[in-house]
């Protein structure tokens, strides 16, 4: 068996996944942030691979795992991640192996991606949970974007323009089982957390194996 067929099929024997997707921007790390905060055993990031050079203070196999071009194009052609995606000419993308490295811990493997990356998912027969992360207005975005300080002008400009393009993806009837609107936090984050907390049922087998399965499929 390839190792992507032994990944999927290990992926699929007790192991929930929640996608997080929505614009630049729109609040993604901050609702999932305090969703760590407040379960923290319950839900986990996994471990991204990356072509890219590590900054300072970045841990090898807790930030990234941190690899080249060419191995990543190979292990990509194996079958060996769930999704790949290429942003400033730099790749990065989610391996089997990482989100069975959560789910071994018995936690929810928490996914933040962007529409690429939702797209592939879609497309094997993963059972995760999808929420859409959404600002009120592309004016409010902006400011959010503009008051985090992070950006140039012109990496605020294409993360605008590609909000614009991820909201009609995001808004599409069928795309995503959650379409949230980010107004205030204190507002969205409660309904954040109890729509992921009834989609995602936990039942212990008396091996001990912890089991999480998602009501859509009820
Ligand atoms: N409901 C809210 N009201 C006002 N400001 C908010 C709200 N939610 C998040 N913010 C602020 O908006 C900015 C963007 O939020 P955040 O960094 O969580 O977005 P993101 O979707 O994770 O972005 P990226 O995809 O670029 O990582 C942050 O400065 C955050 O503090």
């Amino acid at each position: 068996m390839s190792f992507f067929k032994g990944a999927l099929k290990m992926v699929h024997q007790g192991c929930k996944v929640l996608v997080v997707s929505g614009p630049s921007g729109s609040g993604k790390s901050t609702l999932l942030t305090k969703l760590f905060q407040e379960f923290p055993n319950t839900f986990g990031f996994s471990v991204s691979h990356t072509t890219r050079k590590p900054r300072d203070g970045e841990k090898v196999g807790v930030d990234y795992h941190f690899t080249t071009r060419g191995e990543m194009e190979e292990a990509i052609s194996r079958g060996e991640f769930l999704e790949s995606a290429v942003f400033a000419n730099n790749m990065y993308g989610t391996s089997f192996a990482a989100i069975q490295a959560v789910c071994n811990e018995k936690k929810v493997c928490v996914l933040d991606i962007d529409i690429q990356g939702v797209k592939q998912v879609k497309n094997t027969d993963l059972d995760a949970v999808y929420v859409f992360i959404k600002p009120p207005n592309m004016e409010e975005l902006e400011q959010r974007l503009r008051n985090r300080g992070s950006e140039t002008e012109e990496s605020l400009q294409s993360r605008i323009k590609a909000a614009k393009a991820d909201m009609s993806y995001g808004e599409e009837l069928g795309n995503f089982d959650l379409v949230l609107v980010n107004d205030s936090v204190s507002n969205s984050y409660p309904k954040f957390r109890d729509f992921v907390l009834n989609h995602i049922q936990y039942e212990n087998t008396p091996n001990g194996q912890l089991i999480m399965e998602s009501a859509k499929n009820f």
